[in-house]
C-alpha cells in the first residue's frame, strides 16, 4: 500500500469544514529546527535554520495542513543552497500548497564570516545571528533582512575624566531592515562593525589585541552614538525601505545596559 492508499483510508478531520465563521491570522509550525545551505558571496555555508512558518486560515476550513510545511523545509534541503529569490520562492510555494492567501515565514540561522586579525593576519571565524522574514499576502512578498553584530564600544565620557583607562564593553547590535532587493548580510555586518568603536575577532595574537584595544581607545562611542552612525549608512541605503535599529551595551561598570533605538519608514 502506498502513502496516498494509507492516507485515504483516515479520516482528514483538517479538511472538514469550521461553521464558526472566524478566521486565523496565523496558523503553522513554530520552533522548527531544520539543517539549511545559505549562498553567500564566496559560496555556499551549512548552517541550521529555526523556523516559523504560517499562513492564514479562511474562516470556512477547521485545520490547516501541517505536515506540508515540513514537507516543503524537505524540498528545499534537497534543493541546494538557499539565496533571496528562493527564500520568495518558498513563500509563494507554501501559500500554494497550503491553499492560503496570505502567510508569513521567520527564519533565523547562525552565520560564520571568515575574519582577518588586524595585525598578524591570522584568519579565523565569527558568528553572527541572521535572520530572514517574509510577509506574502495576495502573491505580494515584503522581505525583512535582520542581523545581530556584536561589537566593542568605548565610553567617551569614561575616557575624558579619567587619568588613565576608560570603560568599554561588547554591544549588540541589532538591524531589521525591509529592503527592496536582496542585500548581502556580509555587507550589511561590515557597515554595522565600521560605526563601532572596534569590530570583534574570532582569534586575536598579542600585536592584534593591542591593535584593537588602542583602536576602540581612539573611537570612542556612546551607544547613542552607534544608534546614530549606523543608522547615517542605513538612511544613505536606497535598497533598505524602512528598519528598526537597537543597540545595547552590556555596561562593565553597571550591572545593566544602556540602550538606543532608532526606527525610520523611508516610504512614509
Ligand atoms: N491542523 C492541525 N494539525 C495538527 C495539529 N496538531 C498536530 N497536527 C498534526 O498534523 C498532521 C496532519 O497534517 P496534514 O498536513 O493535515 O496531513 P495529511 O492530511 O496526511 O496531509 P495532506 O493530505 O497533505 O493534507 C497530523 O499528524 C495532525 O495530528 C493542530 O493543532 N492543527
Amino acid at each position: 500500500m502506498n502513502t496516498r492508499d494509507l492516507t485515504l483510508s483516515i479520516p482528514d478531520i483538517q479538511s472538514t469544514p469550521d461553521t464558526r465563521k472566524i478566521a486565523i491570522a496565523r496558523v503553522g509550525v513554530k520552533g522548527v529546527r531544520y539543517p539549511l545551505v545559505v549562498k553567500t558571496s564566496s559560496g555556499t555555508q551549512a548552517t541550521v535554520g529555526h523556523w516559523n512558518m504560517y499562513v492564514h486560515l479562511d474562516e470556512t476550513q477547521k485545520g490547516t495542513h501541517m505536515s506540508r510545511f515540513i514537507a516543503l523545509l524537505e524540498e528545499l534541503n534537497q534543493q541546494g543552497a538557499m539565496d533571496m529569490p528562493i527564500f520568495v520562492g518558498l513563500m509563494e510555494k507554501m501559500t500554494q500548497l497550503l491553499d492560503a492567501t496570505a502567510g508569513r515565514i521567520e527564519l533565523t540561522f547562525p552565520y560564520f564570516i571568515n575574519k582577518t586579525a588586524p595585525v598578524s593576519g591570522v584568519q579565523s571565524l565569527m558568528d553572527y545571528e541572521v535572520g530572514i522574514t517574509g510577509e506574502i499576502k495576495n502573491g505580494q512578498v515584503e522581505t525583512t533582512i535582520k542581523v545581530m553584530v556584536p561589537v566593542t564600544s568605548l565610553c567617551p565620557c569614561s575616557k575624558k575624566i579619567s587619568a588613565y583607562g576608560a570603560h568599554n564593553q561588547r554591544s549588540h547590535i541589532n538591524i531589521s531592515a525591509l529592503v527592496s532587493t536582496d542585500i548581502s548580510v556580509d555587507e550589511l555586518i561590515a557597515n554595522v562593525e565600521a560605526q563601532a568603536s572596534c569590530e570583534l575577532y574570532g582569534l586575536l595574537k598579542r600585536p592584534d589585541e593591542k591593535y584593537v584595544t588602542e583602536r576602540a581607545y581612539d573611537n570612542p562611542k556612546f551607544v547613542e552614538d552607534l544608534v546614530r552612525d549606523v543608522a547615517g549608512v542605513l538612511n544613505a541605503d536606497p535598497r533598505i525601505l524602512a528598519y528598526t535599529l537597537e543597540a545595547e551595551n552590556f555596561e562593565s561598570i553597571h550591572n545593566h545596559s544602556a540602550y538606543a533605538l532608532i526606527e525610520n519608514d523611508k516610504r512614509a
